[in-house]
C-alpha cells in the first residue's frame, strides 16, 4: 500500500477511500479564484472541509481583508465568523496572486465574474486571465472546476482549450468540470452547503468522478452527475431562463388587468392551486446579477432563434415604463403635469435584504421620472448611498416631512412595514400609491392605490 502522500483526484492510483481522506485532511490543497459575494462564501465551505484552500483574488483590498481575518461580504449569515475562524486556523489563506495559488494548488475552482456587455455580449475576459493563470500552475492529475455562471460550450471549448494551450498538458493529464454555483446572495452558506444537489459536468468520464468525489464532501445533499460540462452549464443557465420567462408570463399577464377588469394577481394565485401551474409575481421590472443577464448566454452565442427569450426580456424591461405610465395616468386625470410631481420610491435594492443595485427596476423608474421633469426621493435602508439613482436620497423618518404627489413601492424591504401610511402626506388631494409588489394592504388610507397585476383595489 502506498505511503505516498495522495497529492491528486484526477487520475489517482488510490481508491476512492484514500481519495476521500486526503481531500478531507488537506493533503490535496484547493485554490478558489474570486473571493466575491459567491467566491468567499464558497472557499469557506471548502476550508472547513479540507483544511487547505488558498483563496486568490486580485483586489488588494479583498485579500487584505480576509487575512486579517474579517469578512467584506455582507448579510451571509454564520459567514463572518467561519471566516474569522478558518483564517485563525490557517485553513483559509490568501493571495493576490492567482499564479501563486495555481502553482500550490491541485484542485483549482474558479468564480469570477461573467458580465454582460452593454451590447449584452457575455464577457469571458475574466475568466480567461483565470484560466491562464491557472495553467501556468497546471500539473498532471490537477482537476479545474469551473462554478461561474457561462455560456453553455464554454468549460469544454473555451478554458479546456487554454489550459491545454497554456500548460504542457493534454486532455486525460488533467481533469475540468462545471459544476455551477446554485446559491443566492444572503443564503449563500446554506445553498453551498446542502440547500441543493450539487450539479456536476465533466468533460470526461473521469473529470465527472473526480468533481463527484469532492462535491459529496461538500454539499450534504449530494451530487447530481451529468452527461458532460455543457449538460451541467445548461442545466445553470436553464434555471435562470425558466425563472425570467416565467417573471415575463406575469408581468404580461399583469398588463391586462385594466382591460380585463380583474384582480390579475388572485387569478394568478388560484391558478397556482393546481401542480401544473406556476405563475410567477408581477412587478415593476427584474432586476439582479443573475436573471436579467443568464439569457444572453444563449441569445447572443448562438446561431438558433430564440424569439421566447428575447421577449420575455423585453417585456421585463418594459416594467419599469408600465409603471411610470400608471403614474402619468393617475397625474393626467388630475391634470397633474408629471414635470410639477414629486414621487417618493421605496426600496432601490433588486429585491428584498439584498444590498445590490444591478439591472434594479428603480434605476429606470427613478431615471425615466426624472426625465419627464418630477422631483423624484429614494428610500433604501440597505443602502448608505444612492449616487447611481437620478433621485434624492431621504431616510424612512424623513418622508412624514415633506409631501408627496405619488408613492411608488418598488422593493418591499421588511423595514417598510413600519411605515406609517397616514402621516405620508400629499399637499393636496389623495396620495398615489403604485403598490409594485402587491404587498400593501391601504384600505383603511384614503390614498388611491393602484397595485401591478391587482388594478385599484
Ligand atoms: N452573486 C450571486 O448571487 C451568484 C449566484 C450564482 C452564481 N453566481 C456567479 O458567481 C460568479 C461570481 O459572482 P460574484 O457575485 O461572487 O461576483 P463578485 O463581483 O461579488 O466577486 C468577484 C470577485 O472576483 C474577483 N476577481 C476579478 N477578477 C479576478 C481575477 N482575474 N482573479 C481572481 N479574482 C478576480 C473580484 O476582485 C471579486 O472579488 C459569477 O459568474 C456569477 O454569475 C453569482
Ligand atoms: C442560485 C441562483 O442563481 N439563484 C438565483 C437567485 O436569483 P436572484 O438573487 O437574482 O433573485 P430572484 O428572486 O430571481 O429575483 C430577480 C429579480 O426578479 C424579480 N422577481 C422575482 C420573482 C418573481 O416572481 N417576480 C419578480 O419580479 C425580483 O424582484 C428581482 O428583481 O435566487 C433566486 C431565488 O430567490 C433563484 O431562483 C435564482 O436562480
Amino acid at each position: 500500500m502506498s505511503t505516498k502522500l495522495i497529492d491528486r483526484i484526477y487520475d489517482s492510483d488510490h481508491d476512492e477511500a484514500a481519495q476521500r481522506d486526503a481531500l478531507t485532511n488537506g493533503e490535496i490543497p484547493v485554490a478558489v479564484y474570486g473571493l466575491g459575494k459567491m467566491g468567499l462564501p464558497l472557499a469557506s465551505v471548502y476550508a472547513e472541509t479540507t483544511g487547505n484552500v488558498i483563496g486568490a483574488d486580485i483586489d488588494p483590498e479583498v485579500v487584505e481583508t480576509i487575512s486579517n481575518g474579517s469578512c467584506h461580504v455582507k448579510r451571509e449569515p454564520g459567514l463572518e465568523t467561519l471566516v474569522s475562524d478558518l483564517v485563525a486556523d490557517d485553513a483559509l489563506t490568501v493571495t493576490t496572486e492567482p499564479r501563486d495559488a495555481a502553482a500550490q494548488a491541485s484542485v483549482h475552482v474558479v468564480i469570477v465574474p461573467t458580465p454582460i456587455t452593454d451590447d449584452h455580449e457575455p464577457d469571458l475576459a475574466i475568466l480567461d486571465a483565470v484560466v491562464e493563470d491557472i495553467a501556468t500552475g497546471l500539473s498532471a492529475g490537477d482537476l479545474v472546476v469551473i462554478e461561474c455562471t457561462v455560456p453553455p460550450q464554454t468549460t469544454e471549448q473555451r478554458v479546456g482549450a487554454a489550459l491545454k494551450a497554456n500548460s504542457a498538458l493534454e486532455h486525460g493529464e488533467f481533469g475540468l468540470a462545471f459544476c455551477p454555483e446554485r446559491t443566492s446572495s444572503g443564503r449563500a452558506l446554506e445553498d453551498i452547503r446542502g440547500a441543493y444537489p450539487k450539479v456536476v459536468g465533466g468533460i470526461d468520464d473521469e473529470s465527472t468522478r473526480a468533481a463527484t468525489l469532492i462535491y459529496e464532501e461538500i454539499n450534504a445533499e449530494g451530487v447530481l452527475p451529468v452527461s458532460d460540462a455543457t449538460t451541467a452549464e445548461a442545466v445553470k443557465v436553464f434555471e435562470g431562463l425558466y425563472r425570467d420567462v416565467n417573471i415575463g408570463l406575469a408581468n404580461e399577464l399583469a398588463t391586462l388587468t385594466d382591460e380585463l377588469g380583474i384582480d390579475v394577481n388572485e387569478a394568478i394565485e388560484v391558478a397556482n392551486t393546481q401542480p401544473f401551474c406556476n405563475i410567477h409575481d408581477p412587478g415593476p421590472g427584474v432586476g439582479g446579477h443573475c436573471i436579467p443577464f443568464y439569457p444572453y448566454f444563449v441569445i447572443k452565442p448562438f446561431e438558433t432563434e430564440t424569439p421566447l427569450l428575447e421577449t420575455a426580456r423585453a417585456v421585463n424591461d418594459s416594467m419599469p415604463q408600465f409603471t411610470v405610465n400608471k403614474l402619468r395616468e393617475e397625474f393626467d386625470a388630475e391634470r397633474l403635469a408629471f414635470e410639477d410631481a414629486s414621487v417618493l420610491l421605496l426600496g432601490l435594492t433588486y429585491r428584498p435584504g439584498v444590498e445590490e443595485i444591478r439591472a434594479s427596476p428603480a434605476l429606470d423608474i427613478a431615471s425615466i421620472s426624472s426625465d419627464l421633469g418630477a422631483d423624484v426621493y429614494g428610500v433604501d435602508p440597505m443602502l448608505d448611498e444612492t449616487d447611481a439613482f437620478d433621485l434624492t436620497r431621504l431616510d424612512h423618518s424623513e418622508i412624514y416631512d415633506r409631501s408627496f404627489d405619488a408613492v411608488v413601492m418598488v422593493t418591499h424591504h421588511d423595514d417598510f412595514d413600519t411605515i406609517r401610511w397616514d402621516d405620508v402626506s400629499r399637499s393636496d388631494g389623495q396620495l398615489v400609491v403604485i403598490d409594485g409588489r402587491d404587498t400593501l394592504d391601504l384600505s383603511d388610507t384614503d390614498h388611491r392605490v393602484y397595485t401591478i397585476g391587482g388594478g385599484y383595489v
